[in-house]
């Protein structure tokens, strides 16, 4: 695995993600984290399908690679048959010896998606009970298989649109399909896992009174950026959205559906007293991001490494600003153990039109390629394909709220985190699964 210093936007080295707020200590190494995720995939690559020959390897792979990759089982790659044998993992990461009164029961839903995963690792290695809810539509359950059969660790395949019964202390609840071409895929599915989802979850907070965290969208400031610079938490109650939805548009199924979830959250927090938090993520990205799902990072990343143009759909002059994904994590930490039940804007409001981002991807990707060596045939162009229908032409968020209210801001500038997907990729890359 290679290590590589991480600085922030003062220049400061960022060694650890996460920080000891509200009584809640969410802080970990950015080491222990990239062990998870930066890992390889396969152990040992073998080249014989002899079965005696296979035992030995499996036994030399066991024990002399022990040491560098004791947090995963020993999957070994057979490349003349195109398989992979997995054995049983022989050692966990280290979690944190928690104080029971300390120790939270905590339910994931998505809890095998990208922010979902990565969630889950800091929650585990934090020293909590997780239990991950996910139906594997989008999620893998390669994301955390590392912690299966972890004593804190439940993973559960279940369908939030039918009710789910356990007892927790806090609900992360994020299932839901966030690439665009993921959730117009089955539009009718989309917007059900939004409200039946939701209003299941916010049953469960109910009954069980758990503190509930809902992963809401920045998509309506898709309509009102035109008339905002920048989007803080009340345009809508402004009203400045009105008379700009459209509701029958392909985008529709998610930002109406976490628009209809957002109502019921609050339902149940005025008419039930459940305690409530709801964060509306702007765009994010990271490692784990599936590198097929369409979204603009992962697109941008693929295509440079595997040679490809960069696709940019239209003219490219459509701005977003893109958060990496452990501020994410640490904002939705923090907002879960705050006292703020007002919606929270969590973003980072640095600003690219997408052409600009384009050129930044491509750099990154030649300096890493420079850095280990690699040889390019050629420097990839950036082309352009038409935009798709409702695609907002300005996203930006206005993250005073989370500033005043969680003393939360972002600290991965984006050439930091981009450098850091590009790595995993490569490493993806490199041992064929990608
Ligand atoms: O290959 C590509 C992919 C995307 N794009 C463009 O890049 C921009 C960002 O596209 P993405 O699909 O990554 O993300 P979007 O901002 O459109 O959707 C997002 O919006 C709201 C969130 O809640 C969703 O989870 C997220 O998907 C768009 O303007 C899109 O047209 C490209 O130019 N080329």
């Amino acid at each position: 695995m290679s290590s590589f210093k991480v600085l922030d936007k003062h220049g400061q080295e960022i060694n650890t993600v996460g920080f000891n707020r509200f009584g809640f200590d969410s802080e970990v190494s950015i080491e222990a984290l990239r062990n998870l995720y930066l890992r390889p995939h396969y152990v040992y690559t073998s080249n014989s399908t002899d079965s005696a020959d296979t035992n030995a390897k499996d036994n030399e792979a066991t024990n002399t690679k022990a040491a560098d990759s004791v947090y995963q089982s020993r999957s070994i790659y057979h490349p003349d048959i195109n398989s992979i044998s997995y054995t049983t993992l022989s050692r966990f990461p280290p979690v944190k010896l928690l104080a029971p009164s300390l120790r939270k029961r905590i339910l994931v839903t998505g809890g095998a998606g990208f922010v979902g995963s990565h969630l889950v690792d800091r929650l585990m290695l934090l020293g909590h009970e997780v239990t991950v809810l996910d139906n594997f539509f989008t999620g893998s359950k390669t994301t955390v298989s590392h912690w299966v059969g972890h004593p804190n660790f439940e993973m559960v395949r279940h369908d939030v649109v039918e009710p789910f019964m356990i007892e927790c202390d806090q609900i992360y609840h994020l299932a839901c399909p966030a690439s665009p071409p993921h959730y117009q895929y089955n539009a009718v599915k989309t917007i059900k896992t939004s409200f039946m989802g939701t209003l299941n979850m916010l049953g469960l907070a109910k009954r069980v009174k758990a503190r509930f965290l809902i992963s809401s969208t920045s998509g309506w400031s898709n309509y009102v950026l035109t008339l905002v610079p920048k989007a803080d938490e009340t345009y809508l109650s402004r009203g400045i959205r009105w008379g700009h939805v459209n509701p029958i548009g392909p985008r529709a199924c998610y930002d109406e559906g976490k628009r209809v979830a957002e109502t019921l959250t609050y339902g149940f927090h005025r008419q039930d007293g459940v305690d409530v938090r709801v964060a509306r993520i702007f765009n994010t990205y990271g490692p784990r991001m599936n590198p097929y799902d369409g979204r603009v990072v992962s697109n941008f990343i693929v295509q440079a490494l595997k040679g490809e143009d960069l696709t940019v759909y239209g003219d490219g002059k459509q701005t977003r600003s893109f958060q990496y994904v452990h501020d994410l994590i640490d904002g939705l930490i923090c907002l879960m153990n705050s006292e703020e039940t007002r919606p929270v804007n969590v973003g980072n409001s640095e600003e690219f039109t997408i052409g600009e981002f384009a050129e930044l991807v491509r750099e990154i990707v030649e300096k890493v390629q420079d850095e280990d060596g690699a040889k390019r045939s050629r420097r990839v162009e950036i082309v352009y394909k038409p935009i798709p229908t409702d695609d907002p032409q300005k996203r930006r968020p206005d993250t005073t709220r989370a500033k005043e209210s969680l003393q939360w801001q972002p600290r991965w500038t984006v050439r930091m985190g981009l450098e850091e997907m590009v790595r995993y990729y490569k490493a993806k890359m490199a041992e064929g699964s990608l």
